[in-house]
């Protein structure tokens, strides 16, 4: 027969912990707030990719790309945010900017 005994106990429902609660519920407004200021960036982008398409410019502007890249690095350091991490989640946007502004220019 098996030794019920032995297996660990199984882990009691977590009490409620106001401070984590009260943290959890900013970082609910804070991630809400970066969904918000995410979509108009979208909105305005897609204008944008809808211009450049009707005037035969191309999707993507490298010399812009990097200039915000060093004006965001930049804005990271003073705000104590890295800005390795900065650049990469910047670049991962533009990247799909891109990808919208090829679409468009498609059709
Ligand atoms: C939005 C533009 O298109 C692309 C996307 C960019 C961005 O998302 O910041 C910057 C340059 C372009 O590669 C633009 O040319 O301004």
């Amino acid at each position: 027969m098996t030794d019920v005994t032995s297996q660990p106990t199984p882990a009691a429902p977590a009490a409620p912990d106001a401070t984590l609660a009260a943290y959890r519920k900013s970082i609910d407004n804070f991630d809400a707030a970066l969904i918000h200021i995410l979509a108009e960036r979208f909105r305005i982008t897609q204008a944008v990719g809808a211009y450049k398409a009707q005037h035969a410019l191309p999707p993507a502007d490298p010399g812009r790309e990097e200039a915000q890249i060093a004006r965001l690095r930049a804005l990271a350091e003073d705000a104590q945010l890295d800005p390795e991490f900065s650049e990469k989640f910047l670049r991962f946007i533009i990247d799909e900017v891109i990808r919208h502004h090829e679409r468009a220019r498609e059709g």
